[in-house]
């Protein structure tokens, strides 16, 4: 098996499947897209970084993705909407691979992380009111201590981690953690079958059950 069949069967293992379809419809619901991509013979991630003129986490560093909107048919509609209205990313280029487990953030808006190939060539075309910056980094950065730090401040999951990532095109250095960064760790662990070299703070071979744990102490106190 080549580097992406393997990363592709084990995401599958992970995947929610419609496991959260009966949760109360009144929560409010967001999808975000994780798009990996092959450059130079390894899986890469694609981040964004949001508008520092957005209401909520301007400038920060995160997946393409946002809210549900009445005419999305199910999680991975909405993913696919917003990529493509946030970077142009056309749905139909998009091999999905897996809805993982949901999280809720502090908000309280249920995120579901959507997990995609998508071309090496794609050119993204950023749309400034919503988008200042596209990149992609290698998936292992996210496995490796060198520029990750861990705060005990509990995150949506587990601990926050935080990344400081070089980017070599454009010097740029950006910064990913808390949600972000907890799913790109995941992601990365799932895909490249390698775990950490730091210590994440749930169990790598059941990433499902830490979700669900987190998920329903936070449903509890809603
Ligand atoms: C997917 C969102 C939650 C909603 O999309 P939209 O704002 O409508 O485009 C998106 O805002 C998002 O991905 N936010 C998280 C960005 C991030 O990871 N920032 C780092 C710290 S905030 C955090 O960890 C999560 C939290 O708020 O609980
Ligand atoms: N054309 C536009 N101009 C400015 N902001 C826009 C916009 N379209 C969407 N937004 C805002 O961008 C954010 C993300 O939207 P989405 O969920 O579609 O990804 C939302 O704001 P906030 O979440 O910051 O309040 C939304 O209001
Ligand atoms: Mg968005």
């Amino acid at each position: 098996m080549d580097l992406k069949e393997k990363a592709i069967a084990s995401l599958k293992k992970h995947a929610s499947g419609d496991a959260f379809s009966r949760l109360p419809a009144a929560l409010p619901k967001a999808s975000v897209l994780i798009p990996l991509l092959l450059r130079h013979g390894k899986l890469h991630a694609l981040l964004t970084v949001r508008s520092v003129n957005l209401k909520h986490h301007a400038g920060e560093v995160c997946f393409p993705g946002g809210k549900s909107e009445s005419g999305d048919t199910d999680e991975t509609h909405t993913a696919l909407r917003e990529a493509e209205e946030e970077i142009g990313l056309p749905s139909h280029t998009v091999q999905v691979i897996c809805k993982l487990f949901p999280v809720l953030n502090k908000a309280g808006l249920l995120i579901t992380p959507v997990v995609a190939f998508i071309e090496s060539s794609f050119k993204p075309r950023p749309n400034a009111d919503e988008v200042s910056e596209v990149f992609t980094l290698p998936l292992e950065f996210f496995t490796k201590e060198a520029d990750h730090s861990c705060y005990p401040v509990p995150s949506v999951f587990g601990p926050t981690h935080s990344f400081m990532y070089t980017d070599p095109r454009t010097g740029h250095i950006h910064q990913i953690w808390g949600l972000t960064a907890a799913l790109a760790v995941t992601v990365a662990a799932l895909a490249l079958g390698k775990k950490p070299e730091f210590e994440l703070g749930f169990d790598l071979d059941d990433p499902a059950s830490a979700f669900r744990d987190v998920l329903n102490r936070r449903l509890s106190k809603l």
